[in-house]
């Protein structure tokens, strides 16, 4: 069974910097005085607002969205507004989500080879379905069975492994955890979890060293990793 993050790993960093967060920044005034009294949009402009201190109009909840976005927090409320409005984007086809040519390949590959995928990213799981749903190799949401957001838990966090696990009725030790972030693959591990720390050079110009990727696994592609399953 392969859980694989997507920033950094199936795709790349830049795409998700300089098309996606830019397009949801943008959007986001517009989007907000659209949709500001849809229930789902409400409610997590309500938990920013909450956090702010409660006392903020829908324009302070938009700025501090932005300052979040410029930060790359990656906070479930933020998160769960940009797949809103990047799916105006898509639907638009002002852009399709990068997806590295190797992962391209190796993810029907596996999926054909029997292996079950599951997806834990950041992104909100309906941004993720938008992701792979208009990737630049096409539709890839048939190949994954499961998906995962911080709704879950936090990426850096154990427990959250611990409760994919569960939902995948999978034993830890079954599944192999692919990420860039070293942080990530820690919690994973510590999990129980099998990891591969994904160093691609298009995201990551320096090598990360034995010492940098703390005992993971190291690949600089896809294709490195069939023999690891
Ligand atoms: C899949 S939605 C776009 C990516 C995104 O917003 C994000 O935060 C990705 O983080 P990841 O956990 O995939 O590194
Ligand atoms: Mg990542």
């Amino acid at each position: 069974m392969i859980l694989t993050d997507i920033e950094g790993t199936t795709s790349s960093i830049s795409f998700v910097k300089d098309v996606l967060f830019p397009y949801a920044r943008r959007a986001l005034p517009g989007f907000v005085a659209a949709h500001k009294d849809d229930p789902e949009v409400r409610r997590w402009l309500d938990v920013v607002a909450t956090e702010h201190g409660a006392m903020c109009d829908d324009a302070m909840i938009v700025e501090t969205l932005q300052g979040w976005i410029d930060a790359d927090r990656k906070h479930t409320a933020l998160k769960a507004l940009q797949g809103m409005i990047w799916s105006a984007g898509y639907h638009d086809a002002d852009f399709t989500a990068h997806i590295y040519p190797d992962a391209a390949q190796a993810l029907p590959r596996w999926h054909a080879a029997g292996e079950t995928l599951a997806v834990y990213s950041s992104g909100s799981v309906p941004a993720q379905k938008l992701f792979f749903g208009h990737s630049d190799a096409g539709d890839l949401t048939g190949l994954v069975s499961a998906w995962f957001d911080t709704e879950v838990g936090g990426k850096r966090e154990a427990d959250s492994y611990a409760r994919i696990a569960d939902a995948l009725d999978a034993a830890p030790a079954e599944i192999l955890f692919l990420s860039d972030v070293v942080e990530e693959l820690d919690a994973a591990r510590e999990a129980g979890l099998r990891t591969v720390l994904v160093d691609r050079r298009e995201d990551y110009p320096t090598p990360r060293d034995a010492s940098a990727a703390n005992g993971h696994t190291r690949v600089t592609t896809f294709d490195q990793i069939d023999a690891l399953r």
